[in-house]
Formats: C-alpha cells, sequence, structure tokens
C-alpha cells in the first residue's frame, strides 16, 4: 500500500561534484546553478564523502556544506559558542529583521530568548489552540472554505494558510487581529510589503557576488530599491501595533492576558525600533513556517489516500471541539507532519559563520569566518538516513504500534541532528510545540469536514522554491470539496 515513488524528488541527471579551477575556483558553476543553488548543493552533498563539500567559490572564498548530522551536532550544539551568526548572514538581513532573535548572538539573544519563551509555556499553548486557533478555524476559515466548495471556486491554498497564521500570530503575540482571513481576502498594502521584503531578502542571500545588493541598495535603485519602499511599509504597520499596545497599557493598570509585545515593552524594552523589529521577526516566524508546512502537507496528502484516510480516522476518533490533550494526541497526524517536512523543510537551509578556526568531526578544516551550512532539505533526502525508500511519504518511519491489547500508534522521533527541521541545541525553535499544535488543530477542523483536491494539471508537480521559508511557487490552487456531499 505504499505511495509510488516521487521520481520528481530524485536527483534527475547523474551528478558530479564541481570542478574547481585556479583562482576563480567553482564561481563559474555558482553562478550558473544560481537559480537552483539548494537543488544542486543537495546534489553535490548526496555524492559527497561524509556529506560535506567544501565550495571555492573563488580565491579566499569557501563555504561548507553539509548534510551530515554529526557535523551539525557540532556546529549547533557542542561548538555552539565557535558559531554564530556572523556578519555575512546579520549584514543581509539586518535591513528587515534588525537586532531582532533571528539575528543576533550573545547576550541580547539570550535575553530575548528568554523574553519570549513564556509564550511558549503550557498555559498560552492551551489558550492558544483552544481559544484562538479555534476561533479562527470556525468564525473564518470553515464558513470561507464552505462558500468555496458550494461555488466550485478554485483558491489559492497558501494564501489562505498565511493569513490564517497571520491572524494567529498577531493574537497570541501582540494580542492584535489584523482579521485576514476575511470572506473578501483583503489585500492589504502591509501583506504585500511584507512579502516583497522576504523574497528580495531571499535573493540577497543567492547573489554569488553580495557586492551587488550591496551597490544597488546604495544607489537606491532596483529590488533595493523596491526593498527600501517595502521594508518601510512594513515598519509603519509593526510601529502602529506597538503605539496601540502602548496606549493600552497606559489606560488599563492591569492586563487580562499578557502577551509578547506586552512583556518586552513592560520590561524597560520601549526603544521603538528594537520593538518593532520584534513584531516583525514573529510575524515572519509564525506566518511563514506553519503555512508553508501545511502547504506541501496538503500537496502530499493529495497523492497519498492512503494516508489521509489514517489522518480522518484519527480526526474523527476525536471530539469536534478539540481541547489542547485531544490536539497533543493526534500521533499519527503528528507523525505525518514530521513525514512531510522532511521532504519539503519550511526553512530548507542554514548558515552559520565560524568565531575561530576548528576541524569538524569529519575532518572538514575550518577556517575563521568561513560559513558552515547544513540543508535540511538535503538531509530528508540522503538514503544513508532514511533508507532506499526515502522518495516515498510514509509516515510510519515515524511511528511504533504499541503492544497493549488497543494497538494504539507510538510517535518515535528521530534525533535533531539528523531531522535539524526545527534547528537544534540551544536556539532550536522556539515555537516547535505551537507549530504542531496549530497544524494538527487546521488539519483536525479542515479535513473532518473537507477535501482539498489540487487543481493543478496531471502529472505536474508544484515547484519548491526555497526563500527564507520556503514557498509553493505561484500558489496552491484547489478546489474544496464537502465530504458529506
Ligand atoms: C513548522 C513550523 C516551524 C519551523 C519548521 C521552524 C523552524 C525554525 C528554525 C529552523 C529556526 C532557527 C532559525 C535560525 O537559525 O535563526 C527557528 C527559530 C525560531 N522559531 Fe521557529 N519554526 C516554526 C514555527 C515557529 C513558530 C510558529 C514560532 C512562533 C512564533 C517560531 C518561533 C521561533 C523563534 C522565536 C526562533 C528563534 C530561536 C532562537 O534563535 O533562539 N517558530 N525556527
Amino acid at each position: 500500500s505504499t505511495p509510488k515513488k516521487q521520481s520528481s524528488l530524485a536527483p534527475s541527471t547523474a551528478i558530479s561534484l564541481p570542478r574547481s579551477y585556479p583562482i576563480i575556483g567553482s564561481f563559474l558553476a555558482a553562478v550558473a546553478n544560481r537559480k537552483r543553488q539548494l537543488q544542486w548543493i543537495s546534489d553535490i552533498l548526496q555524492v559527497s564523502p561524509s556529506a560535506t563539500f567544501v565550495l571555492n567559490y573563488s580565491i579566499g572564498t569557501q563555504q561548507v556544506f553539509t548534510a551530515n548530522p554529526a557535523v551539525v551536532q557540532h556546529i549547533l550544539k557542542t561548538h555552539f559558542p565557535n558559531y554564530g551568526k556572523g556578519d555575512y548572514v546579520t549584514g543581509t538581513l539586518k535591513d528587515f529583521v534588525g537586532h531582532s532573535i533571528f539575528n543576533v548572538d550573545g547576550e541580547s539573544w539570550k535575553f530575548q530568548r528568554q523574553l519570549a519563551s513564556h509564550e511558549f509555556n503550557t498555559k498560552s499553548l492551551r489558550k492558544f489552540i483552544e481559544i484562538v486557533v479555534d476561533a479562527e478555524i470556525s468564525d473564518r476559515l470553515i464558513p470561507f472554505l464552505s462558500s468555496a466548495a458550494a461555488t466550485g471556486t478554485v483558491v489559492d491554498f497558501q494564501d489562505i494558510l498565511q493569513r490564517f497564521s497571520f491572524d494567529n500570530i498577531c493574537q497570541i503575540a501582540f494580542g492584535f487581529d489584523p482579521a485576514y482571513l476575511l470572506p473578501s481576502l483583503p489585500q492589504t498594502k502591509f501583506a504585500q510589503a511584507f512579502e516583497e521584503s522576504v523574497q528580495i531578502s531571499s535573493d540577497r542571500f543567492k547573489e554569488v557576488i553580495p557586492a551587488i545588493w550591496k551597490i544597488k541598495k546604495l544607489l537606491n535603485i532596483g529590488s533595493e530599491k523596491r526593498m527600501r519602499i517595502a521594508i518601510s511599509v512594513v515598519r509603519e504597520f509593526a510601529k502602529n501595533i506597538i503605539r496601540k499596545k502602548k496606549q493600552e497599557l497606559k489606560e488599563k493598570a492591569s492586563l487580562d492576558s499578557v502577551d509578547l509585545l506586552s512583556r518586552f515593552l513592560c520590561t524597560g524594552h520601549s526603544d521603538e525600533n528594537f520593538v518593532t523589529d520584534m513584531v516583525i521577526s514573529f510575524i515572519l516566524a509564525g506566518r511563514d513556517t506553519t503555512s508553508s508546512a501545511l502547504t506541501w502537507y496538503l500537496w502530499l496528502l493529495s497523492k497519498n489516500p492512503n494516508v489521509e484516510s489514517e489522518v480522518l480516522k484519527e480526526i474523527k476518533a476525536k471530539s469536534e471541539a478539540l481541547v489542547y490533550e485531544e490536539v497533543k494526541d493526534m500521533v499519527y497526524t503528528h507523525a505525518s507532519l514530521c513525514e512531510s517536512m522532511r521532504l519539503y523543510p519550511p526553512v530548507s537551509q542554514n548558515g552559520k559563520e565560524a568565531v575561530n578556526d576548528d576541524v569538524l568531526p569529519d575532518g572538514t578544516v575550518v577556517k575563521k569566518g568561513m560559513t558552515v551550512s547544513y540543508l535540511p532539505y538535503a538531509m530528508g533526502r540522503l538514503e544513508t538516513l532514511w533508507g532506499s525508500d526515502w522518495a516515498e511519504f510514509k509516515p510510519e518511519r515515524w511511528l511504533e504500534k504499541e503492544e497493549a491489547e488497543n494497538k494504539q500508534w507510538r510517535f518515535v522521533g528521530r534525533d535533531a541532528y539528523t531531522y535539524p527541521v526545527f534547528h537544534a541545541g540551544p536556539r532550536i525553535c522556539l515555537g516547535k510545540e505551537m507549530a504542531f499544535l496549530q497544524m494538527k488543530r487546521v488539519l483536525a477542523g479542515l479535513l473532518r469536514r473537507f477535501k482539498v483536491v489540487p487543481a493543478v494539471e496531471e502529472g505536474v508537480e508544484p515547484e519548491f522554491v526555497p526563500q527564507l521559508t520556503s514557498k509553493m511557487k505561484g500558489g496552491f490552487p484547489v478546489r474544496i470539496v464537502e465530504r458529506d456531499a
């Protein structure tokens, strides 16, 4: 009953390591593969001994790429202090996310992580699932989908999910409801500007010669001109949220619920620029990750009816108004989400910069200032890690049947270094549990009642676009079908 092997996941041609020439190194190959860098490097890692490869961009510029769990553990955990964000990442992202948690190291990171961690305790998560997510599903998602089903309209599900998670994150982190998933699907200036900022920030990373975007920025031309405009729209939006919150804090002696933003403002962090960076980062973390994961998940589910029926069985065994514990307990759905993100990780690549010279566990020599990047996308496709059936969508890889008489599924996780989809070590994703709860609750509300049918040509597979967070190119056009009908 295993699904058909998805041929397009496998590299299409024989792979060879790029040649490195004197002076120019592999610069020409890097330029030629600029638009498909993720797949190019992933293919190279498949055939590299120890799944690590040092790319010579040109003389004096080298970057290490790896899909080796021991190396990932080394940089993210055991030698954590030696691998920071570095000037390259920080400089590229600074215009968009400033000095927020995603873009700093050391004391500032520690402080922000400590403060943000309150947002993710059991009490907050319960409120998130039982109140915020629940209301967004019943008041906005379901009515929207019912009407799409009734009219047979094709809708872009990636967009719907982004709207959903945008409303969610703003409510839980800032106590503010942007009401973006309304039936009219409003096109706000903010959403477009946010999208553009993400895209141009991602494109900066794809520039083989970073000086190019810096010159464009200096001259205020082309994409960098658009970036400047988009970012000012985004910052203005964030600042409005902050001003409203400050007003609210002034008017009320105590707040009935304390959100992340209030916590930042109450701990003396009233510097507007810093709080603005924080707001933008949380929107990025909350909006773009789970929506990406669910988009690809629903695509895989549509190709694998056996998995869909198993998920449905689990959903139907729960009550309709799911409480926190029931959502936590959706074991099969949890496994299928892990499996989907193995193939389509929301953050497909991530890099760290060496503070001092070092030697990686596989013997690779790292010089101070070099970037070591690990690729969850490549790792999820390695035969050595997942076996010869790695291209198959098989939630059962993550499950065991219990010995007890009722034979329930039991989740069997993989270590965070083999599966660094949520990062690993001291900087592991703070929102991991929140993300799983949200995704499972959405799936329960959605799939119980509707079937999501891709409106794409038979045999055509959507394209995976790696940005800061990965996207489905051009969106995910679907038709919604009521199950009872
Ligand atoms: C499927 C969903 C998600 C995935 C795959 C994911 C993945 C990641 C990854 C790879 C990182 C490391 C990024 C870096 O190197 O800076 C990270 C960090 C982080 N994530 Fe998530 N994330 C998800 C959802 C969320 C959600 C919903 C939130 C809530 C707002 C969140 C909050 C954070 C925060 C605050 C950090 C920074 C941790 C630190 O630097 O100490 N994430 N996440």
